[in-house]
């Protein structure tokens, strides 16, 4: 990786983080964003346990993508780095990886259950529910946690990477959303409207049971942004 590209990400991923607590998505240090550089094989993280205020782009730790060893930095990487990897290995197309404990999604994770598509807000984005894992077995939590967490999302959505480009987030049961994107920015951005959504769906359940809405509505919402045939934004 060049000096300029490794300088880009960086300042990529830093920003990214700091979107995280500016969002009201992050509690201490809670959460965490990286970045890719496929062709050169790595990704930029956060480092462990930092708080954000404190953040510089010196402190990302930068790790291999096909063993996860760190080949920069002097800080020990987020403790979510092996789910990042994971995500990064199954799905070619994304760029960014986020995760939070923002608070209504996490609600939805520890309730495990998928955020419903209630309406067009949840449709623009998310082509369908954002779906609740099942829980990881005493195995999967006592060698490779964190990997593990990794392949249950991988695995959630048949390792598909279509479908993880359609549906750019999962909740991980009782811990919380991760969301991907092009970027790490985009990655940010996902993570935001996850939270928007649960939290309207939170409301929307209290007052009413609904039923899912049509789904020609939802579809021309989702292919008004995504597609061949999109036309939203400037
Ligand atoms: O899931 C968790 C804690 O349950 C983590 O996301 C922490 O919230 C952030 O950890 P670091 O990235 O600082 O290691």
């Amino acid at each position: 990786m060049s000096v300029h590209v490794r300088d880009v990400l960086r300042q990529e991923v830093l920003e990214a983080n700091l979107a995280i607590p500016r969002a009201g998505l992050a509690t201490l240090t809670w959460g965490n964003v990286s970045g890719v550089d496929r062709e050169a094989g790595v990704f930029v993280i956060k480092p462990s346990g930092v708080p954000y205020e404190e953040l510089k782009a010196d402190d990302l730790v930068t790790v291999r993508l096909f063993d996860g060893a760190v080949v920069d930095g002097r800080l020990r990487p987020s403790t979510d780095t092996e789910t990042h990897r994971c995500l990064y290995l199954a799905f070619p197309s994304i760029g960014g990886v986020t995760h939070t404990h923002s608070t209504h999604a996490v609600a939805f994770a520890q309730a495990r259950r998928d955020i419903p598509v209630l309406g067009t807000t949840h449709a623009d984005t998310f082509n369908g529910p954002i779906p609740c894992t099942p829980d990881l077995t005493a195995e999967q939590c006592a060698k490779d946690y964190e990997y593990n967490t990794g392949r249950i999302i991988v695995d959630l959505l048949d390792g598909d990477d279509e479908r993880a480009r359609e549906v750019p987030g999962v909740l991980v049961a009782n811990h919380g959303p991760f969301t991907w994107g092009a970027g790490a920015r985009k990655s940010v951005e996902h993570a935001i409207i996850c939270e928007a959504v649960a939290d309207m769906a939170i409301h929307t359940l209290a007052l009413a049971a609904t039923a899912p809405p049509p789904r020609h509505l939802l579809y021309r919402h989702y292919t008004r942004k995504h597609g061949p045939g999109a036309y939203y934004g400037n």
